[in-house]
């Protein structure tokens, strides 16, 4: 069965793809300037400070601990008390304005490339905006609510808001409003970058039986016959998986642990490992690619979202962690 799986864990191809996505955005320079401090302190649990070697807002409930970066809102930790964090941020994170390798990076308001033409940046302007803290507070039971929004992406025809609550969970949402009168299509991501013990020795539930995109096959559609698992050889995932269905496991025996995922408003799933070949030729990643998969909540590849104009369109994920025993 173990065989059958991980074969099956290279895909079968069942043809090509057509993903229509949206596209138009201009290259626009972001100034990412430090860290914008705003009156997020009064929120009680909430402080300023450093998780590895990254300024940080901290957030400190009964039931965990978070950090989350101003620089492209970027949630960068999350510990349930007693438990090792969620998250994987590279022990080889770059400072700003490079992009954060770790955590959960904002995909926003598209998803890689996609459909962009010229030279923007990879998965939008979010991730490399400064973000500012909005409002927040403690609600019943102990969970600590912060509100954030990115600054300076006034050009941009949608806006953009992260609400994180943190508790026994990490719920976040994003939710993206048009205040103009036409319709507006974006694709978009929270890029969680899970910590695992080793990414050839963990699997994820969930999709099964679901077609996917292959990135490293040219966008090829495929068959994901059993769960995923990182193929043998090469050993890598770049997959889009449209139409999934919102609930995944990621099960680590190495860490005795299994971290689930439960998507709203997201249709599809990426998860992606660049395997050891390709993470030979990234400064942030190197030698570290068995530390991590991303397991993705994602409007991404044909799943492109259209907001009317005066909407509001909302992608959520909850990510909540078990023991294996
Ligand atoms: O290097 P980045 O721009 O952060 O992107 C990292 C990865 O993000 C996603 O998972 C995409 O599917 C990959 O194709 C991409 O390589």
């Amino acid at each position: 069965m173990e065989d059958a799986c991980r074969r099956a864990g290279v895909g079968r191809r069942t043809g090509g793809t057509g993903t229509g996505i949206s596209g138009g955005y201009r290259r626009v320079t972001v100034v990412c300037q430090a860290h914008g401090v705003s009156d997020f302190d009064q929120i009680p649990g909430v402080s300023i400070g450093i998780h590895q070697g990254l300024e940080a807002i901290i957030v400190e409930t009964p039931q965990a601990r978070a950090a989350v970066s101003l620089f492209g809102g970027h949630v960068l930790s999350f510990v349930p008390t007693g438990a090792v964090d969620v998250f994987w941020v590279s022990p080889l994170v770059k400072a700003p304005p490079t992009p954060i390798r770790g955590g959960t990076p904002v995909c926003w308001p598209y998803f890689g490339k996609e459909g962009q033409t010229g030279d923007v940046p990879s998965h939008g302007y979010a991730r490399t905006a400064r973000w500012t803290v909005t409002g927040g507070g403690v609600l019943d039971g102990g969970d600590v609510e912060v509100h954030l929004a990115p600054v300076g992406l006034g050009h941009l025809d949608l806006r953009l808001r992260m609400t994180l609550r943190i508790g026994a969970s990490l719920e976040q949402t994003l939710s993206t409003t048009n205040p103009g009168t036409r319709p507006v299509r974006l694709t978009e991501a929270l890029h969680n970058y899970f910590r695992v013990s080793d990414a050839t020795a963990v699997h994820v539930d969930g999709l099964a039986g679901l077609t996917y995109l292959d990135k490293f096959d040219d966008m090829a559609a495929h068959e994901q016959d059993c769960d995923w698992r990182l193929p043998a050889d090469p050993a890598r995932s770049d997959r889009i998986y449209p139409g999934a269905g919102g609930r995944y496991l990621l099960v680590d025996p190495g860490l005795g642990r299994r971290i689930e995922i439960v998507t709203q408003g997201a249709r599809s799933a990426v998860v992606w490992n660049p395997g050891e070949a390709v993470a030979s030729g990234m400064a942030d990643v190197g030698l570290h690619w068995r530390g991590f998969v991303c397991v993705e909540a994602a409007n991404a590849g044909p799943d492109v979202v259209e907001v009317p104009g005066q909407t509001t369109h909302s992608m959520s994920q909850t990510i909540t962690v078990s023991s294996l025993d």
